[in-house]
């Protein structure tokens, strides 16, 4: 973690030079702001000394008072330009990260992102990534004048009587102890506050999400178990967080400001023994005030910092995250043969398959059957390249997938799995993802061959119509034939259908069949499928059984040799005649 956060540190460092220029400029409009802002204290010091010491005329004073007057709005003007670029530069950094965490994800294992609940991504990529515009765009022009005017005011009170300056210090170092002990708890229960509430982000996008399952199982926000401790918890871990440093941030609060305390009996002692005048007594009294007021804002950043380093090491963690480690060039392939030799894979330390060896048939179907948690869709994910196998080889056209860019296994390869996700733009984009340059008249000819074309033109905007909309009045069939027909525009030699008509009707299974039939013409297709009517005339079927290959061949031959296929045909077969027979009795 510690590493993490030092590397992502460091990344951050390197947007932040980016614009080195702006936040330099930033950076002297705020000192030129501070030096503005201190004119006033010192006009303040200045009339002070004259007024006590009898030594003015009305046009001098009228004329310092303009002075302060002029310092004071030069204060204002130099502090915006200075805020304003500083803000700039803040929400430069803060798109560089953004871009860069979203690359990051692309080049991730595909598996480690989904494993990755939602509501935490959004978490990181959005809201902790902008809380961190704050600091960013204070701290450089605000830390920078705060502790030069600080120091400007220490000099000059330090030339007016060294005593008073010294004294005037006394109670940082005490406000410096208690802001050390603050730091220490600061830090810890804000990274415990920050995780609670990515945990409730999380929970409250997985609740929304899957909305409709509660309200199916009447389960309401209150009575939704994890959704409740995870607002609890974060409602604690926020109480805790100020319970652990309110104290020690009141303490610095008083002790720091609490110059006075004593420059003033100290002051009044060397003014009564004659080492002091009244002049200087009471301009020492106006500058401690401008001493400790722009130290105590500088301390306040510094808080800013302590979330800063929490906020670096959450985004840490996805920046520097282990990457599929893929070369950038494209090899040749001899075929389109995906071969498992002596795969193992496990998703943490359970191991899920054990050494699993065979090969897909080249423009044929090799399907993959098994009863439920055997591993089938994982061995399609290791197909896609979603995960790496942790031991053996996987080949494509003879070559080591691990060789292989991602890119070129994502041309090559289709995968359609039964989460037929649409994103929020229309259906003729929702289509086009297959294929970026697609012209309209190839999205509805894939339409057509997906067997969509009709539905999608009875939407009420036809093509155009958004899929947000859309998909809450289509169904998983016609989601799922949207989802063919960007395979199908996407034309890759080898399809990977995962378990795409485990839930469909048998109408539009026999339509999905149909566009499933036309998308593989000519293709490698690798199908996983519970209904095995549908997968009888693969070349080659392999069924698994506790994530090892029991058997494999046709149907006929399985039919003969595997007690297990035999099973699943019977069982398949019974459930198919009692549908049948049910389906029957409802029409008659
Ligand atoms: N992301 C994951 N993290 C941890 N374990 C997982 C993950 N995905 C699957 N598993 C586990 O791996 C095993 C194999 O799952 P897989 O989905 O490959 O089986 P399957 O044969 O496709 O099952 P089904 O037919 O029910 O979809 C199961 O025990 C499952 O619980």
């Amino acid at each position: 973690m510690e590493a993490k956060r030092e590397n992502a540190f460091k990344r951050l460092l390197l947007f932040a030079s980016q614009c080195r220029k702006k936040m330099i400029l930033s950076a002297i409009f705020a000192v030129l702001g501070v030096g503005c802002g201190m004119i006033p204290y010192f006009a303040a010091a200045s009339i002070t000394i004259k007024i006590v010491d009898k030594d003015y005329t009305f046009m001098e004073l009228l004329m310092i008072v303009l002075i302060a007057l002029a310092g004071y709005t030069g204060k204002v003007v130099f502090h915006g330009i200075s805020t304003t670029l500083s803000h700039q530069s803040a929400f430069t950094i803060l798109k560089n990260i953004r871009s860069e965490l979203v690359k990051k994800l692309s080049k991730l294992p595909l598996g480690d992102v989904m494993e990755i609940p939602s509501g935490e991504l959004k978490t990181t990529i959005v809201d902790t990534v902008e809380k961190m515009e704050q600091p960013l765009a204070h701290i450089i022009p605000e830390m920078t004048s705060n502790v030069l005017i600080s120091v400007c005011v220490f000099l000059y009170l330090f030339y007016l009587d060294m005593r008073i300056a010294l004294i005037s210090l006394i109670t940082i170092p005490i406000g410096l102890i208690f802001y050390k002990l603050l730091m220490k708890k600061y830090v810890y229960s804000y990274q415990k506050r920050v995780e609670a509430e990515n945990v409730m982000n999380a929970t409250v996008v997985e609740y929304i999400s899957g909305i409709e399952a509660i309200k199916a199982f009447n389960q309401s926000a209150r009575s939704y178990e994890k959704y409740t401790n995870s607002v609890n918890h974060n409602c604690s871990a926020v109480t805790s967080f100020f319970q652990n440093t309110l104290f020690l941030y009141s303490a610095v609060m008083y002790t720091m400001p609490a110059t006075l305390l004593f420059v003033l009996p100290f002051g009044l002692y060397f003014y009564m023994d004659g080492t002091l005048t009244l002049a200087t007594f009471i301009s020492c009294l106006v500058l401690s005030f401008g001493l400790v007021g722009p130290l105590i804002q500088a301390m306040n950043l510094t808080d800013g910092i302590a979330s800063l380093g929490t906020m670096i090491g959450q985004i840490g963690e996805i920046l520097e995250a282990n990457e599929l480690n893929r070369p950038s060039d494209d090899k040749t392939l001899k075929n389109d043969i995906i071969k498992f030799e002596d795969v193992s894979f496990g998703y943490d330390d359970k191991e899920i398959l054990h050494g699993i060896s065979f090969e897909t048939i080249p423009q044929g179907m090799t399907a993959i059957v098994g009863p439920s948690g055997s591993g089938k869709s994982t061995v399609a994910k290791l197909m896609a390249s979603f995960w790496e196998a942790k031991s053996g080889q996987i080949t494509l056209g003879n070559v080591d997938v691990k060789e292989l860019p991602l890119s070129q296994i994502s041309d090559i390869i289709s995968y359609v799995s039964q989460d037929n996700f649409l994103f929020n733009m229309s259906v003729k984009e929702n289509i086009r993802i297959g294929k970026k340059d697609a012209t309209n008249e190839e999205v509805i000819e894939a339409a057509k061959e997906a067997s969509c074309h009709d539905f999608i033109l009875s939407l009420e905007h036809g093509y155009d119509t958004l899929a947000g909309e859309a998909g809450n009045h289509l169904s998983g069939g016609e989601k799922q034939r949207i989802s063919i027909a960007r395979a199908m525009i996407k034309n890759s030699p080898i399809i990977v259908l995962d378990e795409a008509t485990a839930y469909t009707d048998p109408e539009n299974e026999a339509i999905i069949q149909e566009s499933i039939s036309r998308l593989v013409k000519g293709k490698s297709l690798i199908v996983i499928a519970h209904r095995l009517s549908t997968i009888i005339s693969a070349d080659n079927i392999i069924v698994m059984n506790q994530g090892e290959i029991a058997a494999q061949g046709t149907h006929q031959e399985l039919l003969e040799k595997c007690k297990g296929y035999q099973n699943m045909w019977e069982a398949h077969i019974g459930t198919r005649d009692r549908d049948l027979k049910q389906g029957g009795k409802n029409n008659g």
